[in-house]
């Protein structure tokens, strides 16, 4: 297991969405990050249901859908049918975790529960061992192109403590203005899976973005394995 990097879609070109995923796909990326908002959960509003279910057809790589909507017990049983590998929701926006994260296990993809950066980790305690993935927002979450927050690297390490300490699996995805510059301590903190939007579209060589992540994510994880 090394490293995985994830493009977020949300910095592509949404005019042509097939061309930018296929060219990541071709450039090594591993899973394509898709960020679905509904302007309440968040202040934003990106793409839906119709745009998940167009992007697995043509997408060679499994699509790691991030909801950020509330009342995503109404939905989740629809992106999966849509062809999300898999699904995460905000812990912030339902008061049944539980249940939701099991019943996107029953509907056939892998759960993950993303967390706001104000959110106390501890939340998660209890349904840790239940996750396959906890997304680590490393913004406040509605918007592409924002930078980093730093203490994030602490929640990180403890993030990391607590998924060993409850005897979780899950993998850490970190998102949220991740770049080539930060991913090797990003991923020496903890994160196994690195999210990058604006770090790998808005960039010319976007394929070169994505060896520069994996290049010093690699260090990362050496790093983390010799701790
Ligand atoms: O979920 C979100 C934002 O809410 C992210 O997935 C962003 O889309 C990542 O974009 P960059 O910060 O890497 O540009
Ligand atoms: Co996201």
């Amino acid at each position: 297991m090394s490293v995985r990097i994830a493009p977020s879609v949300l910095s592509a070109d949404f005019s042509a969405l097939g061309n930018d995923v296929r060219m990541v796909a071709d450039a090594g990326a591993d899973w394509i990050h898709v960020d679905v908002m509904d302007g309440r959960f968040v202040p934003n509003i990106s793409i839906g249901l119709p745009v998940v279910a167009a992007l697995a057809r043509i997408s060679p790589l499994p699509l790691d859908v991030h909801l950020m909507i509330v009342e995503p017990e109404k939905y989740v049983d629809a992106f999966v049918e849509a062809g999300a590998a898999s699904v995460s929701v905000h812990v912030e926006a339902t008061d049944h975790l539980h249940r939701l994260v099991h019943r996107i296990r029953h509907a056939g993809a892998r759960p993950g529960v993303a967390i706001n950066p104000a959110t106390p980790l501890d939340t998660l305690a209890d349904i840790a061992p239940d996750l396959d993935i906890v997304i680590l927002m490393t913004v406040n979450p509605g918007f592409g192109g924002q930078t980093f927050i730093e203490r994030s690297y602490d929640r990180l390490r403890r993030l990391r403590d607590l998924l060993d300490r409850t005897g979780s699996a899950a993998t850490i995805t970190v998102d949220g203005g991740v770049d080539p510059a930060r991913a090797e301590a990003v991923v020496e903190a903890g994160g196994d899976v690195l999210v990058a939007g604006a770090a790998v579209f808005a960039t010319p060589d976007p394929a070169g973005a994505i060896a520069a992540l994996r290049t010093a994510g690699q260090r990362g994880w050496q790093a983390r394995a010799r701790r």
